[in-house]
């Protein structure tokens, strides 16, 4: 990465606001980190207060591994190496990292992404759609980071600051003009975007989740609404959200609206829904056109509508946004159909809320004769109210539900199982009839498999495109793709 220069420590502290230091600051800073286990000969370490442990105690290592000044938001003492304080250090590590990887997202066009449901749905739609405009293009999310035709596997759905300014400065240096990008809550909580040149915002939707990182839904609702308050552009939003409402009232630029019920600037009419795609008539600034996708449900129909808005608004024809979003042939793990050739539909999908997993019964619900199998289970360490809800909807949706383990992370899986039965057993459903708890994953997608006959689907919840699960804080290798691939070929060579 040529493009990137040492900058002088005293050059860079411009863009914060501190007390002025009697120290040299005529040092040459070769990179920024907030991790002591990152740092290298050079770098700035800035200290983080973090929810599990606190960086302020590992400054001392940072220093071993090469830091020559630390920002820090505690009094610490330290000998010869500078110290900076601050209010806010992850302000400050986003601030630092705009200015040191020299403001790139104003020279990209940047597209932020932002809803509880459809992140990444909608960015790979706007990313197909770009490509098959020409358009180099960027992505950051959940499943990859794209940067033309690089790919990196994703840690986090929106990286930290300094991670994503690096990125954006790669993306720049490699001829990238327009990045898509999905924006997450704790990212616009705990500043990552700061400093981001947004050239549009769209809102997909606002349900239930993350209520062990946010105190409220109200306060998970403000941390959304933060990034339509970042600059004067456009906004693209799902007015048929309930939601939509507080954040168009804050929204600072132009609003383009989108919906499948009211009347908007983009709407979709006539839907129709199979297992293999949806298609509807859009009707935008007067024009009429037929749209086709690849991808089944209604609720890729509001993903659609934000991703053509946000085309649209950049100034592409209808006709032209249409090619590329009509090539798109599905998103890794998002209502994935796995076919091995039996009689019965096998569905792998990404639902991890209560309102994605609604969607998606609903919309095998559209096309399924049979019976609708659900195998579902709940994360660990995260939002455990949205346990028993998902239970009840995977009991009143499914005509059988399967409750398994669903990457547990440090907790028991039973635990995380109890809490979703305290919403099935409120139904009253009857254990063994309507639903049987299989604590292994694999054991109960199996299990589905071989109870499902023709005309009926199985609908396998909340891993989706991901490879592993962590068990017991162990991270093992898992795929519900492959696990359903194999007991499929099991059924059909009668094993
Ligand atoms: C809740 C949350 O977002 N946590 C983030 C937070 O972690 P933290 O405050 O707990 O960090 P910590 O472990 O206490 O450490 C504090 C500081 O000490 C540093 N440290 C730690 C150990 C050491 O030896 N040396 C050292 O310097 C750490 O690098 C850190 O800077 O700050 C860390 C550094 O930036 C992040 O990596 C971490 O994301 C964790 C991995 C995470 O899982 N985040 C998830 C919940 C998240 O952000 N998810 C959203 C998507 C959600 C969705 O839509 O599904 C996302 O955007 O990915
Ligand atoms: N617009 C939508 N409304 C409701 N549910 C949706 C919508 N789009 C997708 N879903 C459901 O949510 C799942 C995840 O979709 P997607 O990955 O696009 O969302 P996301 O917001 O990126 O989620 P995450 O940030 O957790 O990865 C899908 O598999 C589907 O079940």
């Amino acid at each position: 990465m040529g493009r990137f220069k040492m900058l002088k420590l005293q050059e860079l502290l411009k863009v914060l606001e501190h007390e002025e230091l009697n120290q040299d600051l005529d040092i040459d800073i070769a990179g920024i980190t907030y991790d002591s286990r990152k740092v290298k000969e050079g770098y700035l370490f800035v200290a983080i207060t973090g929810f599990k442990s606190d960086g302020h105690k590992f400054i001392a290592n940072a220093i071993e591994n090469g830091a020559k000044a630390i920002i820090a938001e505690k009094d610490i003492e330290v000998n010869e190496t500078p110290v900076i304080k601050v209010e806010d250090s992850r302000k400050a590590l986003a601030q630092l990292s705009a200015k040191f990887y020299g403001y790139p997202s104003k020279g990209l066009t940047v597209i932020g992404v932002t809803g509880t449901n459809g992140k990444t749905t909608t960015t790979y739609l706007i990313e197909a759609m770009l490509k098959e405009l020409g358009i180099k293009t960027g992505l950051i999310g959940t499943i990859k980071t794209k940067i033309g035709d690089k790919e990196e596997d994703a840690s986090r759905t929106t990286p930290e600051s300094v991670d994503l300014q690096r990125i954006f400065a790669q993306m720049l240096e490699d001829g990238v003009t327009h990045v898509v990008m999905e924006v997450s809550s704790h990212a616009l909580e705990l500043d990552r975007v700061l400093g981001v040149d947004f050239d549009r915002q769209v809102f997909t939707n606002l349900s239930q989740d993350h209520l062990d990182f946010h105190e409220s839904f109200e306060d998970y609702l403000a941390a959304k609404i933060k990034l339509f308050k970042m600059n004067d552009k456009p906004s693209i939003i799902n007015i048929d959200d309930v939601k939509s409402e507080a954040i168009i009232k804050e929204a600072i630029g132009e609003v383009i609206s989108y919906s499948i019920n009211s009347e908007s600037d983009l709407k979709a009419e006539d839907i129709e829904v199979t297992q293999k795609g949806v298609s509807y008539t859009l009707k935008a600034n007067q024009e009429e056109l037929a749209i086709k996708l690849n991808l089944t449900g209604r609720f890729n129909v509001y993903n659609s509508l934000a991703a053509i808005g946000t085309v649209y608004s950049l100034g592409f024809s209808l006709a032209d946004i249409k090619k590329g979003i009509e090539k798109i042939e599905g998103v890794p793990g998002r209502f994935q159909v796995i076919d091995e050739g039996q009689e019965f539909g096998v569905i792998v999908d990404y639902a991890h809320t209560p309102d994605g997993m609604e969607n998606v019964l609903n919309t095998a619900s559209e096309f399924t004769k049979g019976r609708k199998i659900v195998v579902f289970g709940c994360g660990g360490d995260r939002d455990r109210t949205k346990r028993p809800i998902m239970g009840r909807i995977g009991v009143t949706l499914g005509d059988f539900a399967i409750v398994t383990s669903d990457n547990p992370r440090s907790e028991d899986p039973m635990t995380i199982i109890e809490d979703i039965l305290l919403g099935i057993k409120k139904e009253d459903k009857i254990e063994g009839e309507e639903y049987i708890i299989i604590e292994d994953r694999a054991t109960a997608i199996k299990e589905a498999i071989k109870l499902a006959k023709s005309d009926d689907i199985v609908i396998i919840v909340g891993k989706g495109h991901e490879t592993y699960q962590i068990l017991k804080d162990k991270t093992i290798d898992f795929d519900d793709r492959e696990v359903a691939r194999e007991a499929l070929r099991g059924i059909s060579s009668g094993n």
